[in-house]
């Protein structure tokens, strides 16, 4: 469960009160989901969702919050941040910061099919428009920098052939990053972390997109690859699901085309997409935050993933 930090009706009432959003009827702490306390506050007004950032600083936390807000206010179904009176985003609760925003219709589809990538693909070449006149800019703190410091501190606790295996593909990461091919992939402001519990359907309409709280400036490139390899593959083996695939890559394109750069990137950035990944759950796996009743996502699934995206590396028709 992630309620890491309790919070009181009547505390969710202050708060509230600041945003004009009603009287306080009911609020639950939300199970699911690792790196916050989430709440579903019922007001007079409706339910929000309000998040209490235990990781992320007030430095870091503005980016995310109007990057919401600008992919809203450009038609893309996210939740937007609630604002006061003062236009401000961010506040702090319990001594945290803190934000309100809308809740989402619908449930996620964990085990999404066909229409499910579809409808995907489009949005998310949407959002990817959508954010180019963005103008802030924070890189992606979950990237090769982070990569590179964050391996010599897992190593110690995974076995000889896995070292091997983490510190050979982090090094041809390297190498594809100093690429001249490289260098030409479009960026721009990406989510960057768009997985199967990340996203809203009402049957089979995409109702929004959530949780924008690892988004930064990358290749976008990447982003479509950490989509790619949470839902368009068999969850068990970690292989590719041709027809997922081919129909979130269609809808994707179908809005924007990818460039010869990319389509020859795509192989190695989803091998970089589950790298991030193998390497933040061995990270959380083995040095998990005191007193957090977190229950790591498990490292070995993308392990799996990786050494699947390098033995059978992505034909693109
Ligand atoms: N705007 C929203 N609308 C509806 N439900 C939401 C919304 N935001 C969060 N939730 C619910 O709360 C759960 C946890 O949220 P979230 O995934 O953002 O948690 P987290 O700990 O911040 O992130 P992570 O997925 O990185 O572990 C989601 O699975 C979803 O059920
Ligand atoms: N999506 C991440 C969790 C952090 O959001 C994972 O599955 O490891």
């Amino acid at each position: 469960m992630a309620v890491y930090t309790e919070v009181s009706p009547q505390e969710a009432q202050g708060l509230m009160d600041q945003l004009h959003l009603g009287s306080v009827t009911a609020l639950q702490g939300i199970q699911g989901g690792i790196e916050n306390t989430n709440y579903f506050v019922t007001t007079s007004q409706g339910t929000f969702v309000l998040t209490l950032f235990e990781r992320l600083t007030q430095e870091q936390l503005p980016f995310y919050l109007h990057l919401t807000r600008h992919l809203a206010s450009k038609g893309i179904p996210v939740p937007a941040p609630k604002q006061d009176s003062q236009g401000q985003l961010l506040f702090t609760l319990k001594g945290k910061p803190a934000a309100v925003v809308d809740k989402l219709e619908g449930s996620s589809q964990l085990a999404p099919q066909v229409p499910h990538c579809a409808q995907l693909g489009q949005a998310l070449a949407r959002m990817h428009m959508a954010g180019q006149d963005f103008e802030m800019s924070q890189p992606n703190l979950r990237g090769l920098a982070w990569w590179n410091e964050t391996v010599p501190v897992v190593l110690g606790y995974i076995p000889a052939t896995l070292q091997t295996l983490l510190q050979v593909e982090l090094a041809h990461q390297n190498a594809v990053a100093s690429s001249s091919a490289y260098a030409q992939l479009p960026c721009g402001p990406v989510h960057a972390d768009l997985f199967r519990d990340n996203a809203m359907f009402v049957g089979e309409r995409l109702s929004g997109v959530f949780d924008f709280y690892f988004a930064g400036v990358d290749t976008w490139l990447f982003d479509l690859s950490v989509v790619i390899n949470d839902w368009c593959i068999d969850l068990a083996t970690g292989q590719l699901d041709e027809a997922r695939l081919a129909a979130l890559l269609e809808s994707y394109q179908s809005v924007r085309p990818l460039t010869q750069h990319e389509r020859a990137l795509l192989p190695d950035m989803l091998r970089a997409a589950a790298l991030r990944f193998w390497i933040s759950r061995l990270w959380d796996f083995y040095l998990p935050r005191e007193a957090s009743m977190l229950l790591p996502h498990d490292p070995t699934h993308f392990e799996r993933v990786l050494k699947a995206r390098i033995a059978k590396p992505v034909q693109l028709r």
